[in-house]
């Protein structure tokens, strides 16, 4: 099967590139010209990199053009809260209008038998009150952040390019995921890097959080790339699914999970420039209905993935 991720040099593109190049996949991948290679070295030589920048039309036409894919994983977006409210424009243009680019691109090739996944959030529910929890599909999106909004309009978009168009498109709001190669901006991985530093005599053992009071709900990458297949082989086309584990995790007392993985004495210190505008504060997964159209369940452990994750950081400070 030839597939296209776009975004195949980031976190979750990655692993899903791994996975599938497991499963005998043909995988092609976008990047642009600013993209870091080093998640996707070991396996560079096994895929195909197209250059190619979302929010440019053409650049996309093109790419549909030349290798119209039998599936489509849509990951390739700004992703990162904080940095939607320092430059939310940036956010919306690169997140909405490099979607609708490439759902028209499909719509003009008349791909209709192309499958395609596209990765929106749990942050799209934002303000959640504690009688919604855990929260299901048809809860109200009430996104506290501009990336929240960027992402329910992807969301919408994909219901709206099935229902006008038939296009074959699955939408996934995904919970919070951890795993190695996570970017250090996030807060388990940030957490895990600092620790990593601090061990090294790189920094003094201070460790800076915001805040610890968020509750989440965390999946293993490599758990949520599966369930991205998973959504392609059995998922309704214009159907959205949570993905998540249901079991969810106060920030503060994750982060006690993982300084019990190291013996160096920490202090943990609040830093107001670390603290958000509004923040979501809780994400509680209800993904019965993924699990009985799929079948899938979370297999990795999170004390699992905050170990992978600290022995990824120990190998790189
Ligand atoms: N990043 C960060 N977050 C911190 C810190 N201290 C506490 N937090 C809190 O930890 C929570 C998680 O923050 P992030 O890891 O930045 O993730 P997010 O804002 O929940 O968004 C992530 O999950 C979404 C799915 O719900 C994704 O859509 C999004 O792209 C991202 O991966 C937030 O409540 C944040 O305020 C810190 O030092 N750094």
């Amino acid at each position: 099967m030839k597939v296209l991720i776009t975004g195949v040099t980031g976190f979750v593109g990655s692993h899903l590139a791994e996975y599938l190049l497991a499963k005998g996949d043909e995988v092609y991948g976008t990047y642009r010209v600013r993209s870091r290679m080093d998640h996707i070295q070991p396996i560079l030589s096994k895929i195909h990199l197209m250059e190619c920048e979302l929010k440019d039309p053409v650049s996309v036409q093109q790419l549909i053009e030349q290798v119209k894919p039998d599936r489509i994983y849509h990951l390739a977006a700004q992703s990162f809260v904080p940095t939607s409210w320092n430059s939310p424009q940036d956010t919306m243009v690169n997140n909405i209008v490099g979607e609708l680019n490439l759902f028209e691109a499909v719509r003009k090739q008349g791909l209709l038998n192309c499958r395609i996944q596209i990765a929106c959030s749990s942050e799209e529910y934002g303000m959640v009150y504690p009688e919604e929890t855990p929260i299901h599909e048809e809860n109200p999106l009430r996104p506290l952040s501009p990336y929240g909004v960027s992402k329910v309009a992807q969301d919408l978009l994909g219901y709206q390019y099935h229902e006008s168009y038939g296009l074959h498109i699955v939408r996934t709001r995904t919970f919070n995921h951890e795993g190695p190669r996570r970017g250090e901006a996030f807060v388990l991985s940030n957490f895990a890097k600092q620790i990593g530093e601090i061990e090294k005599g790189l920094k003094p053992p201070v460790l800076h959080v915001g805040n610890l009071d968020a509750v989440r709900d965390f999946t293993d990458v490599r758990d949520v790339v599966r369930a991205y297949t998973l959504a392609l082989d059995h998922g309704t086309p214009g159907e959205v699914y949570n993905i998540g584990t249901g079991t969810t995790w106060r920030i503060g007392d994750a982060l006690d999970e993982l300084l019990k993985l190291t013996d160096t004495k920490i202090e943990v210190r609040q830093d107001p420039a670390r603290m958000r505008p509004s923040d979501v504060m809780i994400l509680h997964c209800d993904a019965t209905r993924f699990m009985s159209k799929t079948g899938w369940r979370p297999e990795v452990p999170f004390h699992k993935t905050l170990q992978d994750m600290l022995d990824y950081w120990r190998d790189r400070v």
